[in-house]
């Protein structure tokens, strides 16, 4: 594709060289230059791309995209001075892949938690409402039947584009796609097109990347601010930086909550194992999904999917046999009873929201055991957090490791014992081995209990010094239910 067609949209500050030349290819790595090439030098968490410009016209690179221009120019390349790299690339991607967002109904979900859950609900129910249908999440990213393997939760520009692109051709008319906070602060969404926003809550996370809770609350704003006058924006004001998130948006406004005013409203009838009773709209409807928190995540569909202006009550009929993302308050029952919990919460706010759904709906003499851990490279700060919700919150806590990742697993359950008060500590234990901590679990488990295994959902791997290896919190309480049963 020409350059001058690529440039389209971008705030330009300087251009050296020649404008009309044909771009084969995309790349913000070095590493993934080949003749024909556009590299975007960015200014990263670990490294400053801006080092690796000489090695990307070394390997062929045509037109180098920078925020600094080299003391030296090579004359048969092109320059484009920027004022950020990574928002161009966002700009210059959609441009490479012929803006599929325009073409699509493409609705972002952003928020602490619920992201994956809501977005996967809305995919569900648009494929069961029969249309073509795209998803962009943390377990999976789906092209109406085909599976693509995500990476993150929300996906760099040439990536996301990219499938956004196959899911213009392979005729999905609609997408949901999570929108994380690191993909905002960092440009992964700059130049698409957006139908629609939703925001679930914001809580305690990512202040490792964030640093502080206002920053972390502006880049969710950031993605509200940027969305178009025709848009909708949807917020939770149940939660108190709800409204924050609308107070600079050009897209029109609207509400849902459970206990606040709001222009969609569900009252929670009964939660129980079976599944959640709620009114919506003056509609009674039982839904196969477990726990208040799943009652706002519905909400957030079924308001979503009326903004899009499905009608209510199929939109109603076909939300409530819908199961939700994989890895989500997934249960198992032994023969003799036991319950096995696996779900991914992974911040404070979700352990306390998955523990005290299951003391609303537990009968009262059985005991609730958590497995938890927290993640290596990630906030620090939730650690201690974490741990003390799950004490508080269980009769017994077995601390352990969650994806280590380069740090030490015992330095991470040390930072966690912190949040162990001298009253919990009667309860607490730690066991190193993620596999072990579970058998254990299920060993001190009797019939009727009821077990956790918190932190890792859907993941299929446990990593640990940087290396992924097969692990599966349901295969392993599966497996440990069945023997003892
Ligand atoms: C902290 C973070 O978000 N990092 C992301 C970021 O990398 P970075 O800024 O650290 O990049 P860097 O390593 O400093 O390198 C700077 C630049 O030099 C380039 N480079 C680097 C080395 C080299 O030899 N050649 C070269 O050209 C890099 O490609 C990059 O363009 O940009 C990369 C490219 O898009 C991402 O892969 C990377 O995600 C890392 C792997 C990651 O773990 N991210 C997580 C925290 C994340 O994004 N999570 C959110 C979900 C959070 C939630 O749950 O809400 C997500 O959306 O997945
Ligand atoms: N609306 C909600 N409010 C609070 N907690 C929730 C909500 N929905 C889900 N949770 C809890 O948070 C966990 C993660 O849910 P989900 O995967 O939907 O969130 P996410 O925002 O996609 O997370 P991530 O940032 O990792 O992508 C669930 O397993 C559950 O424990
Ligand atoms: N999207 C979140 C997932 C955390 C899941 C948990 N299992 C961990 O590894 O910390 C993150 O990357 O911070
Ligand atoms: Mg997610």
């Amino acid at each position: 594709m020409n350059l001058q067609d690529l440039l389209y949209g971008v705030s330009i500050k300087s251009l050296t060289g020649l404008p009309q030349v044909e771009v084969t290819a995309l790349a913000f790595d070095s590493r993934l230059v080949n003749p024909g090439t556009l590299f975007f030098a960015i200014k990263g968490t670990a490294v400053d791309g801006h080092r690796f410009i000489d090695q990307t016209i070394a390997a062929g690179a045509s037109v180098i995209v920078c925020e600094e221009l080299p003391a030296e120019l090579n004359e048969n390349v092109t320059y484009v001075e920027v004022a950020d790299s990574a928002e161009a690339l966002g700009v210059i991607a959609c441009n490479f892949y012929g803006n599929p967002s325009a073409d699509l109904k493409l609705v972002g979900i952003t928020g602490t938690n619920g992201k994956t859950t809501i977005a996967t609900l809305l995919f569900q129910l648009f494929g069961g409402l029969n249309y073509g249908v795209g998803l962009i999440s943390t377990v999976q990213n789906q092209i109406n039947d085909r599976v693509v393997a995500a990476t993150h939760t929300t996906p760099n520009p040439i990536a996301l584009n990219e499938l956004l692109r196959e899911m213009v051709d392979e005729g999905c008319e609609y997408c949901f796609m999570e929108v994380s906070s690191h993909a905002v602060s960092q440009h992964r969404i700059a130049g698409l097109t957006f139908a629609g926003g939703v925001f679930s809550n914001i809580t305690h996370d990512h202040l490792d990347f964030h640093k502080t809770f206002d920053n972390y609350i502006k880049a969710k704003k950031g993605f509200f601010d940027m969305l178009p006058k025709s848009a909708f924006a949807l917020t939770n004001t149940d939660d108190k930086n709800g409204m924050v998130m609308l107070q600079n948006t050009k897209a029109y406004k609207k509400t849902y909550a459970l206990k606040q005013m709001a222009d969609f409203k569900a009252k929670i009838i009964e939660n129980k194992f079976s599944g959640l009773h709620l009114e919506i709209d003056h509609t009674d409807v039982y839904f196969k999904m477990v726990g208040s928190f799943n009652a706002y995540n519905l909400l957030a569909a079924y308001g979503t999917a009326v903004l899009l202006e499905q009608d209510q009550l199929r939109v109603l009929t076909t939300l409530s046999a819908l199961s939700g993302a994989e890895g989500r308050f997934d249960y198992t029952v032994s023969k003799s009873g036991i319950v096995g919990i696996v779900d991914y919460a992974h911040t404070p706010d979700a352990v306390q929201n998955v523990l005290s759904t299951i003391a609303n709906i537990r009968k009262g003499t059985e005991q609730v055991i958590t497995v938890i851990g927290c993640g290596g490279d990630r906030d620090k700060t939730k650690r201690p957090v974490m741990a003390k919700v799950a004490c508080d919150w269980s009769d017994k806590v077995i601390l352990t490791s969650d994806n280590p990742r380069t740090e030490d697993p015992q330095a991470i359950i040390k930072d966690m014992e912190a949040g162990v008060s001298p009253t919990n500590q009667r309860k607490a234990i730690s066991i190193l081995d993620r596999r072990e901590a579970i058998k254990t679990a299920c060993h001190i488990a009797q019939p009727g209990d009821i077990i956790l295994i918190a932190g890792k959902g859907h993941e299929k791997y446990q990593e640990i010094n940087g290396v992924r290896q097969h692990f599966d919190d349901k295969e392993i309480i599966n497996e440990q239910l069945n023997q003892i049963s």
